[in-house]
């Protein structure tokens, strides 16, 4: 467990635990000798003189004072290692992230990472700073009380050393015959949480659909399988509880026995025998509370799984000398990209002069958005390559080629905060001339005058305080304040007001000037400001030219755009 923790963590985080962890044994060992001090404690107050044991009771609480203080730091140490891994893993985990390939995010990702980076990582963190010290103390603690009875008397000890590979052996089957049941209440858990996020988002759709009771149906559906797997997971390891609490009281019947026999015969005094069933006792409350720790760290071990698969997830490979292209000319050159076992590109090969506007036309799934989605390298080609100003994207490193590339897509995702910081996430270390220029040449001072607020109003979670035409304008400013000489765009489809279109096609009129452009376009208006056309049809060019001249072959170009031509 320890050694998977750490593997999450990286071994930087090692010394620290291992501090905690020998500390939280020597704090186990000196809790058990203490109680050692209870045999001639009782001996001494059971016997003729008990005033004898008045210094036996004193070396008991000094023992138990070093014992309490001990506890204290190991408990301390614990916590702070707890919270100081808490960071570091937020810290791998969001680097990781932001390392991965953008095509990796996707299908059920927002589910799954919410629950591991949410309640997942401080389940997991949790193992150090709260349950750690009970379980050492679980297993060292009775195994040195043992080896204390040993030495009292090695017929009541051998007795008791017995128990230790039967405690052994159950915690070991409970812990793999849960391992399938866990694993199958974890992924319910994800499922379950997919699910939540799913109908939170979708409430909007559903209640425009009417279907908001039939995803609740699924919701609930998923939640019902979240508390059958957590039954199962449960109920695989009660053979575990029910063993080990036979197990304690089995040990207390045989040294109960044992005793009293050794006594009766004369071999052992009965106060010996009262001490050492009062240790047997200290034995068994840390010895039952084992099943419930191990049911946590059970949880807290699928959390870790999980979290080192998903940290074992490779990022796009970084070039170890990265090259700087000079110029920015863009070429697809055999280009072959598959998806779920399809072929989304076929071999495309395509050039794009520097300075030069490329349109991208053809029916949906063609590709198009996969074609901007590979120059910014989202994804690497299965085979042939793709290069900006003839290198490779794959020789360049991940932030020169972003540097390089500004992209307006479809969806504006804005964040939570003022207009102001949205646009400012283009240029972070822009002035303040410099975002207001960029917002004025996007059209969005008019957006600006009108809010209350003005620069400083809060666009709300996503954006969802702007229309969709004024969501563009953000991310049309935020491009022209990047000023990357590349230019992605993916055509805004949805209709917009008059007034917001104007101004979104007069934003990207001043966004695509002087710049190498690639843009997905559906409208008419938008490919007549191409250099260059390329329909693209199931991953290949069906057709390429100028505008005028497709439009004069007749072909499945003209076809396409034909409504709107005519
Ligand atoms: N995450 C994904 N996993 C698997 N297949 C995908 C994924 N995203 C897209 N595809 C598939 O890749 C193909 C190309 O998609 P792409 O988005 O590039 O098409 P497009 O031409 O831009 O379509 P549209 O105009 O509708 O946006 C489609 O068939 C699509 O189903």
């Amino acid at each position: 467990m320890i050694r998977m923790l750490l593997s999450v963590l990286g071994p930087e985080h090692a010394p620290p635990v291992r501090r905690t962890v020998a500390l939280m044994t020597v704090t186990g060992i000196v809790e058990g000798l203490s109680y050692a001090l209870l045999v001639p404690l009782l001996r001494a107050l059971l016997g003729s003189t008990p005033g004898d044991a008045v210094p036996w009771l004193i070396a008991f609480g000094a023992a138990f004072s070093v014992f309490a203080i001990l506890r204290y730091r190991a408990d301390l140490s614990g916590f702070r290692a707890g919270t100081t891994l808490l960071r570091g893993m937020y810290h791998r985990l969001g680097d990781h992230l932001a390392r991965l390939p953008m095509g990796w995010y996707g299908g059920n990702r927002v589910g799954e990472v919410s629950a591991l980076a949410g309640p997942g990582v401080l389940q997991a963190m949790g193992v150090i700073a709260h349950l750690l010290a009970p379980f050492v103390a679980a297993c060292v603690t009775p195994l040195t009380i043992v080896f204390v009875i040993l030495a009292f008397d090695w017929r009541l000890g051998l007795a008791a050393l017995i128990a230790v590979p039967v405690v052994a052996v159950i915690q070991v089957r409970t812990g793999r015959s849960s391992a399938a049941t866990d694993e199958e209440a974890a992924r319910r858990g994800t499922e379950a949480t997919g699910r939540v996020i799913e109908y939170l988002q979708a409430q909007p759709v559903l209640r425009a659909g009417g279907r908001a009771e039939e995803r609740f149906r699924l919701l609930d559906d998923s939640l019902r399988d979240l508390q059958r797997a957590n039954r199962r997971s449960t109920l695989s390891a009660l053979p575990g509880v029910v063993g080990l609490t036979f197990t304690v009281q089995a040990l207390f019947t045989v040294l109960l026995t044992l005793g009293a026999f050794l006594a009766l015969g004369g071999e052992i005094g009965a106060a010996e025998v009262v001490a050492i069933l009062v240790l047997a006792t200290r034995c068994a409350d840390p010895l039952l509370s084992l099943t419930d720790i191990d049911g946590k760290l059970r949880g807290a071990r699928s959390v870790l799984v999980r979290l080192d698969a998903l940290l074992r997830t490779e990022p796009l490979p970084e070039p170890p000398e990265p090259v700087r292209p000079e110029r920015h000319d863009l070429e697809f050159e055999s280009a072959a990209f598959t998806r779920s076992g399809r072929a989304v590109l076929d071999g495309l090969s395509l050039t794009v002069h520097e300075g030069q506007k490329l349109a991208l036309v053809g029916p949906s799934g063609a590709g198009k958005s996969t074609v901007l989605q590979l120059l910014a390298r989202f994804h690497d080609v299965d085979s042939g390559a793709v290069r900006v100003g003839g290198v490779d994207v794959r020789s360049m490193s991940t932030d020169d080629l972003m540097s390089r590339i500004a992209i307006v897509f479809q969806d504006v995702y804005l964040f939570d905060g003022t207009i102001e910081e949205n646009v400012r996430l283009g240029r972070p270390d822009a002035d303040d001339a410099e975002v207001r220029a960029a917002a004025t040449a996007a059209r969005l001072d008019e957006v600006i005058e009108r809010l209350p607020g003005g620069w400083s109003a809060n666009v709300g979670e996503g954006g969802a305080l702007l229309s969709g035409g004024e969501r563009q304008r953000v991310s049309i400013a935020r491009a022209l304040l990047k000023d990357a000489p590349i230019v992605l765009l993916d055509e805004v489809t949805s209709a917009l007001d008059p007034v917001n279109e104007a101004a979104v096609h007069e934003g990207i009129e001043r966004l695509m000037a002087g710049r190498t452009v690639v843009m997905v376009a559906h409208r008419l208006r938008t490919v007549e400001r191409a250099d260059h056309v390329v329909f693209l049809d199931g991953g290949r060019i069906a057709e390429e030219g100028s505008h005028g001249e497709l439009a004069r072959l007749g072909g499945r170009y003209a076809g396409f755009l034909e409504p709107q031509i005519a």
